[in-house]
């Protein structure tokens, strides 16, 4: 149900606080056909309100015209600022850019961080922002498991419906996504509260069984019946199951390119107030399903590009998998056990 603006001024409020906003910097809001207009209205009165500058500039969507799917996370790597360089140039120039289009893991979104600017992705509908709205302890719970991910050299995920799978790490940075950006060349998603990398390139290795309630996205679908994933050399070789395993293995086909099966990112929720029953909730091109990632005690990995860590694979298709009851082991010390976050 819906929020009001007095609600989501508010809670624009404290993200602008936390993102460290200053009076008379640039901010700006980045949109395109799919913008929510209340997020729009209410993001432009709290940067305002802080006496900062409100620039908008919305550009033509891309990619629908060759995405299967409705989902601005669907087709990623190309996006409407590819080959725009006036509004690249303008990204680069603010202190801050309000993403409520979708640039993720796209190559001006690197240009623009490694200039220094800062980019918030918010394009959850406006009652699951308010509803996750960050927090520094959010921050805080994100960088203590960070600290753990970046000494580790070895993930491993086990669960009782059979998966036992491994990846090697220590060639990529992490992922920390706690909800606002407070330091120049940060990227952040507003809601979020979870933490991933990528493994090491060819060495993700094992089973992977999705088990009913497990979740695809864009998908937005609980699996229903077991989907089997075999992993060997950093690529998914075998998708088997019934027609679950064959829709996601004839959308990922569709695609015409072999990268697209390599594993992506890898990590685990610690968002407490996100849920995994909100995807029931909601109709499937409502939400681009942030619950699902961020929900506390998940395993989540995903197939497609690297390119968001620096690696040069940016194939278009881009599959998150978060996974429930599994138990997630960092060099043999357990961060999950049983789909549960182990606390300490
Ligand atoms: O916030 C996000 C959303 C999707 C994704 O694949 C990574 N991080």
């Amino acid at each position: 149900m819906s929020v009001s603006d007095y609600e989501l001024v508010r809670a624009w409020r404290q993200v602008l606080d936390l993102c460290r906003l200053e009076a008379g910097q640039t901010v700006t809001l980045l949109t395109s056909a799919d913008t929510n207009r209340q997020t729009l209205r209410c993001a432009i009165l709290a940067v305002r309100d802080r006496g900062a500058i409100a620039n908008r500039l919305d550009l033509q969507p891309t990619n629908g015209g060759v995405s299967l799917s409705r989902d601005p996370l669907a087709y990623v790597g190309t996006t409407p600022l590819t080959g725009n360089r006036a509004a690249v140039e303008m990204l680069k120039a603010s202190d801050l850019v309000l993403d409520l289009m979708t640039l993720l893991f796209s190559a001006e979104q690197h240009e623009i961080l490694a200039a220094g600017g800062r980019i918030l992705l918010a394009v959850e509908p406006p009652e699951i922002l308010v509803r996750m709205v960050p927090t520094a302890e959010d921050r805080t719970r994100v960088l203590a498991a960070s600290a753990r991910l970046r000494a580790a050299r070895s993930l491993r995920v086990t669960s009782a419906a059979g998966t036992d799978v491994s990846f090697a790490l220590g060639d990529y940075p992490m992922l920390e996504e706690y909800g606002f950006v407070d330091a120049p060349g940060r990227w952040d998603h507003w809601p979020s509260g979870f933490l991933a990398t990528w493994s090491n390139e060819g060495s993700a290795r094992g089973t992977i069984v999705l088990a009913p309630g497990d979740i695809l996205l864009p998908q937005k679908s609980y699996v229903t019946a077991p989907v089997t994933l075999r992993l060997d050399g950093g690529y998914v070789r075998s998708i088997e199951g019934g027609y679950e395993a064959d829709h996601l293995r004839d959308y990922m086909e569709s695609f015409g390119d072999p990268e697209v099966f390599a594993v992506s990112h890898i990590g685990w929720g610690l968002q407490r107030r996100a849920h995994w029953s909100v995807l029931g909730f909601y109709d499937r091109e409502a939400s681009i399903g942030m619950d699902a990632r961020a929900c506390a005690g998940n395993f989540l990995w995903s197939t497609g590009p690297n390119n968001e860590a620096g690696g040069t694979r940016d194939t278009a298709c881009h599959i998150d998998i978060p996974m429930r009851n599994c138990t997630v082991k960092l060099d043999g010390v357990a961060v999950v056990r049983d789909g549960r976050l182990v606390e300490g």
